[in-house]
């Protein structure tokens, strides 16, 4: 059979569009948002709970996503979910109220919790440890493009039919992609077009903890009683509220301190989303490279990603010293860059950390910590913004960003949890 070079390439091409469709089936509610309240005469505090719905099931689910990852196998545990949500999505056009609208997201949002799990797996089956930034980082981008395409997509559908269309589409395309998915999806040892010399440079390249023979699977329980992962959860704790405030704050924070109108929120609001997409990128390339040129481990060179990260949030954490707005859309641009190259490092150091068979179930605790302080935050800024304004709370991200980095470097050990073990035991014999 004629081998394919670059296979892994490949791989994560097709890991990308998962994370594009299942970021563009999350943002066709909020590109929806202004027909659909109209149409189901929807208030703006149902929509919150609509909102909600998705937020809580998205959080709540990461964990019990990355588990069954971790139990049924990458392929045929993301093609349940993305089939899932596929569903989902397609029946929120059959909702004729608010409340069946958070049923629906709701269901959305607990079949979408396995992507990043599911990114990270696929990424640790398929690429050396060297490599598997550089992984993260691709698949991570399309949590961004699928946010920049919802819009113009679902205005299509609305003016060409309805909003239930936008979902429909959305739906299909991810069901097409779940298709997609278990035909190609395949661990680099049973695929037959990979090359004998690029299988041996993927898994020859990946740590013992990610050898096939790795049997010994850790508990929920485990990882949670584990000082490694708090040592990732707790800089994704203090992160995540970063990425949410960008998603669903700067067009209103432009309107509401710069008084903006749709037409330059349409110039600008998206730039920060760019440079996200830059950071996911020039993020996932800086560990090998600081690897390179410091002489560093592996786990030591995401520490130093996510403080530079850290670094760089100050930047928009500045934005109340300006009075301009398009040095407050620079500063957020920066922020976009810092935060995503940041969770990037901190999205990967669940894989150099935890092993094959429970890396799913640890990212997604990880993601359960990120997404709860995310949620907390964002009822924070809906009750703090009209009264103390939007400056500090991007200052208050930015402290949370150097909070997180310090905790990552007292708290992270720099070996894998395998490695700590082995050390442990002549002591254990000792004892
Ligand atoms: O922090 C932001 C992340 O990098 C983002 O891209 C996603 O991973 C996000 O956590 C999610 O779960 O959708």
């Amino acid at each position: 059979m004629r081998k394919i070079q670059g296979l892994r390439w490949y791989m994560i091409a097709l890991v990308t569009m998962g994370t594009i469709l299942g970021y563009l089936t999350r943002n066709t509610i909020a590109a929806a948002a202004p027909t659909l309240m109209e149409e189901l005469h929807i208030s703006t505090q149902q929509y919150s709970y609509i909102i909600a719905a998705y937020s809580a099931c998205y959080t709540i689910m990461q964990p019990v996503a990355g588990y069954a990852l971790d139990v049924l196998g990458t392929k045929v545990g993301y093609a349940f979910f993305a089939v899932a949500w596929a569903i989902f999505c397609g029946a929120t056009a059959l909702a004729g109220s608010w409340g069946g609208l958070a049923i629906a997201r709701g269901a959305v949002g607990a079949a979408e919790a396995a992507m990043i799990p599911a990114g990270l797996k696929a990424s640790s089956e398929w690429f050396p440890a060297k490599e598997r930034s550089i992984a993260v980082g691709y698949f991570n981008v399309g949590s961004s493009i699928g946010g920049m395409i919802a819009p113009p997509l679902v205005v299509w559908a609305i003016v060409m039919h309805s909003w239930q269309m936008a979902f429909i589409i959305s739906g299909v395309l991810s069901f097409a992609w779940a298709m997609a998915w278990l035909v190609f999806y395949k661990h680099p040892r049973d695929q037959k077009r990979l090359s004998e010399e690029e299988r041996e440079y993927i898994i020859g390249g990946q740590e013992a903890h990610h050898q096939t023979n790795n049997s010994k699977k850790m508990s929920a329980w485990k990882i949670l009683q584990n000082r490694q992962f708090w040592g990732i959860a707790l800089p994704r704790f203090l992160a995540e509220p970063a990425w949410g405030t960008f998603n669903a704050w700067i067009p209103l924070f432009m309107f509401k301190a710069y008084g903006f109108d749709l037409k330059h929120i349409a110039m600008f609001a998206w730039m920060p989303m760019l440079f996200a997409d830059l950071g996911c990128i020039v993020g996932g390339y800086l560990p090998p490279l600081f690897q390179r040129v410091f002489g560093v481990n592996l786990i030591v060179s995401r520490k130093l990603v996510v403080t530079m990260g850290a670094l760089l949030m100050i930047a928009p954490g500045t934005i109340g010293l300006f009075t301009s707005p398009y040095v407050a859309i620079a500063l957020l641009c920066v922020g976009g860059f810092a935060h995503q190259s940041l969770s990037g490092a901190l999205i990967t150091l669940s894989s150099d950390v935890f092993g094959r068979n429970e890396v799913a179930t640890a990212n997604g605790l990880t993601g359960m910590a990120a997404w709860t302080a995310s949620t907390m935050f964002a009822l924070v800024v809906g009750a703090l913004a009209d009264t103390l304004g939007f400056s500090p709370l991007f200052a208050a991200l930015a402290v949370f960003d150097v909070l997180g980095a310090i905790v990552i470097w007292t708290v992270l050990q720099n070996k894998p949890i395998s490695e700590l073990e082995e050390q442990q035991k002549p002591k254990q014999a000792l004892a």
